[in-house]
């Protein structure tokens, strides 16, 4: 979506300017408590966290308290670990702590509620290792996130008053930091299901949290049920006759603990069967709600006119701006640096900040820098950071009520593919979102919708297992001995997807025709990587060119994109392009660029290397993560005995075969009418405009992905000899 940015400023005329902004409804409420769970031990409520008061008047249209209590901007001053303990202290859940350790030390699960910034987070897995209830074992605090996992590690490091990476770490995908003596590890959820691969008892850990159980994405889901198999055997309960569940004497017992601020904790306490449920009340600060009186078509020029609304109208704290997407925020960010550089001299300064999935490690880290002084940091994210983070400064949220959710579409023939699309958030997001303004102090949240509109949202969101690809996490079972089939879930996937992800490891030789996993299938789960690129990984040690395989593959991996796009200065990107263009397509392009960059290297200082980089619009950040994985990955490389140091030398046709059977499911052939029509599958594609071979006409491709905007692109393109088709195991499909 994009914004036209008006040429007329917009602050000559602030009346207009305020007649055109949504207007808004104070709905009397600070974020509301979802329904109190019915089995609940209460702990202390807190006196101190009573209803806002009533609104005083109205201001400038928003009906709320005229004066915002402002706590003023938190210090979170590392070199003050008192100034921090102090905080610590006055956390809602700190008056319950005796009440929860108690609570932890008698029950094995524990389904723990609490209001956003109420404490759980950073404070349950300190309670445990303060009380000795951990034992000796580690506390694992899994994330779906990985920006919230490294972020909670360093804020309880601090906390803590040690060293991130001693007793208090993590470790997400790509980077890690712990140590032996690491006793608190935030995690993802993703990293401890992989772990399960090595230690299908989790042996090393005494108690396994699992945060923001809510948002019951795939991996969280596949851990919980691990959990409860691995609880009867750690905890040795046996079901005796007559008498039910009877715990024998355990040598390694495990604790769980569910937690979240908006779930259904009765579903999880029965699935856990007779889980404890507990509720800790109160919120540390109010967030004043508002919603917009009309629904808002244009949500990002409406965030845009409130953001401007708050920033002349109301005190100084920075503001977080919830979007879709990373298309939205930068068309936002840049409507909201041309109007801010339209500001009277002597007003405030905007400071704005992206936030989104896909940037590099630290790339995001002026969102975490504390704001200059006369700044107002303008924060524009995703989903990103819904839950669990604290970003220091944060007063006021402009939620959208959008986001962007991955689907996959399955095919009975395997040819499925994941779509990312924009939809409306749920109530438990919009909770969420409005948490993020109260956390040091009284917030505000602005919702560009409707109360009608909020109450009609769904209370959660789908668990990401009935509407994801499962490929990647039914090899990872299949290593365990287990199957989607007939794994204790919450929630059991749709069959039609459980049957494409089947056919697509059976295709990649992952799995036989019993569905048994594969000597090549055990080698495939071992790499931190999608199938279908772990698949190319052990092909190339086939086809003599590993050391080709895994460039490219780690280029694909990193989660920042390599070629940097700008749209004023596109016939010099395509100039800068021009020179790593390869004319087999886009995966021998990304070798010529991984090629050039190590030779910079060596003779460039680091800033020659940046600024080599600067000028072929490439993005260092992501080569520079591409080193990192590419490290992993030859690490995993050399514990399966393959030789990752096997090169091709200048020859494309091995690269492109050993990539061909990683991708012998994304093929296309052309067809008549210029189109692509999915050699699996019954798609017609069209090849990405960002693709070296956009406008070539070639009889086969092989692709990274398909991604659906008004039609069905595929992206990431090479062209396939006809005769490579015939040695992909793509072929087994017609015997
Ligand atoms: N990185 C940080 N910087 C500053 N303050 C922080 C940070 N992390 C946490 N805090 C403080 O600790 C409080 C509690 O955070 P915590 O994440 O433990 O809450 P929570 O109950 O788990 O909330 P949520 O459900 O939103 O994750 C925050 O409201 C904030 O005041």
């Amino acid at each position: 979506m994009s914004v036209a940015v008006k040429q007329s400023p917009l602050f000559n005329d602030r009346k207009s300017f305020k007649r055109s902004r949504p207007s808004w409804v104070d709905d009397g409420n600070e974020d509301r408590r979802q329904k109190t769970p019915s089995k609940v031990t209460g702990l202390s409520p807190n006196s101190h966290l009573k209803s806002p008061k009533k609104a005083r008047k109205s201001l400038n249209g928003f009906t709320g308290p005229s004066k915002i209590e402002d706590s003023g901007r938190a210090s979170v001053n590392v070199s003050k670990p008192l100034q921090i303990q102090e905080q610590r202290s006055k956390l809602p859940i700190a008056k319950g702590k005796e009440a929860l350790i108690r609570e932890f030390r008698e029950n094995d699960v524990t389904v723990l509620l609490g209001e956003t910034g109420s404490g759980k987070t950073t404070q349950v897995p300190q309670y445990l290792l303060e009380s000795g209830l951990a034992g000796d074992g580690i506390i694992a605090v899994t994330q779906p996130r990985k920006v919230a996992a490294t972020s909670l590690a360093a804020r309880v490091a601090t906390e803590q008053n040690v060293n991130l990476g001693s007793s208090v770490g993590y470790s997400v995908r790509f980077d890690e930091r712990f140590s032996p003596e690491t006793r608190i590890k935030y995690m993802t959820d993703g990293m401890i299901v992989r772990e399960l691969m090595s230690d299908s008892l989790l042996s090393k850990y005494s108690v396994v949290i699992v945060d923001e159980a809510h948002e019951r994405s795939l991996r969280t889901d596949l851990l919980i049920a691990n959990l409860k198999t691995i609880l009867r055997q750690r905890n040795n309960i046996q079901d005796v006759k007559g008498k039910g569940k009877v715990k024998g004497n355990a040598s390694n017992p495990l604790k769980v603990i569910i937690m979240s601020a908006t779930l259904d904790a009765e579903k999880f306490g029965l699935f856990f069967e007779g889980a404890k449920i507990l509720y800790v009340q109160g919120r540390q600060h109010p967030v004043k709600i508002y919603h917009s009186s009309q629904g808002q078509v244009d949500y990002v020029d409406a965030a845009m006119r409130t953001f401007f609304q708050i920033h002349t109208d109301y005190p100084p704290g920075d503001v977080l701006i919830f979007l879709p997407g990373q298309e939205d925020i930068e068309s936002l960010e840049k409507t909201i640096q041309i109007y801010s550089n339209q500001l009277p001299h002597d007003h405030m300064l905007v400071l704005t900040c992206p936030m989104y999935a896909s940037q590099a490690a630290g790339q995001n880290s002026k969102v975490f820098h504390p704001t200059p002084p006369n700044t107002r940091k303008c924060i524009l994210a995703t989903n990103i950071a819904e839950t669990s983070i604290t970003i220091p400064g944060v007063k006021y949220v402009i939620d959208t009520g959008k986001c962007k959710e991955k689907r996959y579409l399955a095919r009975n023939t395997g040819g499925g593919f994941d779509t990312l699309l924009i939809r409306d958030i749920t109530q438990s997001s919009a909770m969420q979102r409005a948490g993020r303004a109260g956390r040091e102090g009284a917030g505000h949240c602005f919702r560009l919708y409707t109360e009608d509109a909020f109450k009609a949202m769904a209370l959660s969101a789908e668990p990401e297992i009935m509407r994801c690809s499962l490929s990647s996490s039914l090899l990872q079972l299949k290593c365990l001995g287990q199957d989607l089939e007939t794994l204790d879930l919450m929630d059991q996937p749709a069959d039609e997807s459980m049957k494409s992800s089947l056919i697509v490891l059976f295709l990649l030789g992952a799995l036989d025709r019993e569905k048994e996993i594969t000597s090549v299938g055990r080698q495939m789960a071992a790499f931190p990587l999608e199938p279908v690129y772990s698949r190319a990984v052990i092909a190339s040690t086939e086809y003599g060119c590993t050391q080709e395989v895994l460039d490219i593959v780690s280029v694909l991996s990193a989660s920042s994109k390599l070629f940097v796009e700008s749209s004023e200065q596109r016939d010099a990107v395509s100039e800068a392009r021009q020179k790593f263009r390869h004319v087999c397509g886009d995966h021998l392009t990304i070798l010529n660029v991984v090629k050039a960059y190590q030779e910079i290297a060596q003779s460039e200082s680091k800033s020659g290397r940046k600024e080599w980089c600067r000028r072929h619009f490439l993005n260092e950040r992501a080569l520079l993560e591409a080193n990192d994985i590419r490290d992993q990955l030859r690490q995993t490389c050399q514990r399966l005995g393959i030789d990752h140091r096997v090169s091709c030398g200048e020859k494309d046709d091995p690269v492109i075969q050993s990539l061909g059977h990683g991708l012998a499911l994304n093929m296309a052939l052309l067809q008549p009418d210029g189109f692509y029509k999915q050699a699996i599958g019954q798609s017609v594609v069209k090849i990405h405009p960002s693709s070296t071979l956009c406008d070539k006409k070639t009889p086969a491709i092989i692709y990274d992905e398909l991604v659906y905007t008004n039609q069905i692109y595929a992206r990431g393109v090479s062209k396939i000899p006809k005769s490579f088709i015939l040695t992909f195991g793509t072929l087994k499909l017609q015997s």
